[in-house]
């Protein structure tokens, strides 16, 4: 079993068997039929990963590792919030008539401030930081602004990731406020370490540990039965993690410099509902 269904597994049996409804209190995600999409829920998970020892996706059933990069690379490297710049559906929900989703995610990590080296967004402060004072402890970014959230069409889930370097290891601390469990967890722990290699790559690092913090860790209800019948799978050892070992220039990296070996896993669960 991946170190990531084994995580994953204690997190869900955790949520379902210790967890909070949200029945009865108003809640603002919908189903497509309209009815209140309502949670189980556990506040105040943190998962940590060690990517040194192994690349942490699931095997219960696949993660799109393709396009889980796509979205990270849109929203790091392109600093995109326009759904034509991404090469998946997944924010065609939350997506206005010209294709954005507001001021959220890659518009936020594109805009500049002045430090006192010049001016810099927050992608390449984090790679000047990281080759100029890899000992800082004062290296993150935060995309959650409330002067612009009245523009954003969702607000920003994973909204702060700090870097730390311990010895020739970079660490990475991720926090979410708020996470769809079956749908994102994986999907966003895979983006979050595929960040962390090739941050740790163009830095002359190796990537160390990547720590999840989730404030509100939630299984929709729709959802429980899929995730028993995950939790009653067999999982697999974790495949291998293949990154192109030329890239030096986080910009120059495309979805094509990265591959998994070996990924065995479980079927796809068909149609899973999303809570818009
Ligand atoms: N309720 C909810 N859950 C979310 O996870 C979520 C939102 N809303 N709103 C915005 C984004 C969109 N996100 C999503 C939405 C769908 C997938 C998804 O369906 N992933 C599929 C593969 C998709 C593909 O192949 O294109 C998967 O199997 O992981 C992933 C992330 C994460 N976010
Ligand atoms: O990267 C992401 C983006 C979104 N989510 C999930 C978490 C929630 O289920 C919804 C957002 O609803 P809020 O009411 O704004 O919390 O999207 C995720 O898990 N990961």
């Amino acid at each position: 079993m991946s170190q990531a269904d084994a995580i994953f597994k204690a997190m869900c049996k955790e949520i379902l068997e210790h967890g909070a409804s949200s029945e009865g209190e108003d809640v603002r995600p919908r189903w497509e039929d309209g009815s209140p999409a309502h949670t189980w829920k556990r506040f105040g998970v943190v998962n940590r990963y060690d990517l040194s020892r192994e690349f942490p996706i699931l095997t219960l059933r696949g993660t799109n590792f393709k396009a889980a990069i796509d979205e990270i690379l849109w929203i790091w490297q392109k600093k995109s919030n326009n759904i034509h710049d991404l090469n998946s559906r997944i924010w065609d929900s939350w997506a206005d008539k010209d294709g954005t989703i507001g001021k959220a995610y890659g518009y936020q990590l594109g805009v500049k401030h002045q430090y006192k080296e010049g001016m810099f967004d927050q992608v390449d402060r984090v790679l000047y930081d990281l080759k100029h004072n890899p000992y800082s402890r004062r290296i993150l970014t935060n995309i959650y602004n409330h002067q612009d959230l009245h523009a954003m069409h969702l607000y920003p889930c994973a909204y702060s990731m700090t870097f730390n370097v311990t010895g020739r290891k970079l660490n990475g601390l991720l926090n979410q406020r708020s996470n769809d469990v079956l749908v994102a967890n994986n999907w966003n722990v895979v983006q979050y370490a595929v960040l962390l290699h090739m941050f740790a790559q163009v830095s002359g690092l190796e990537a160390g540990e990547l720590v999840h913090v989730i404030a509100d860790a939630h299984i929709y209800d729709r959802h429980v039965p899929l995730v028993e019948e995950l939790l009653g799978r067999e999982a697999y050892p974790a495949p291998r993690f293949v990154m192109n070992p030329e890239v030096k220039d986080f910009y120059s990296f495309t979805v094509e410099d990265f591959s998994l070996e070996d990924y065995k896993k479980g079927p796809q669960l068909k149609g899973i509902p999303v809570a818009v």
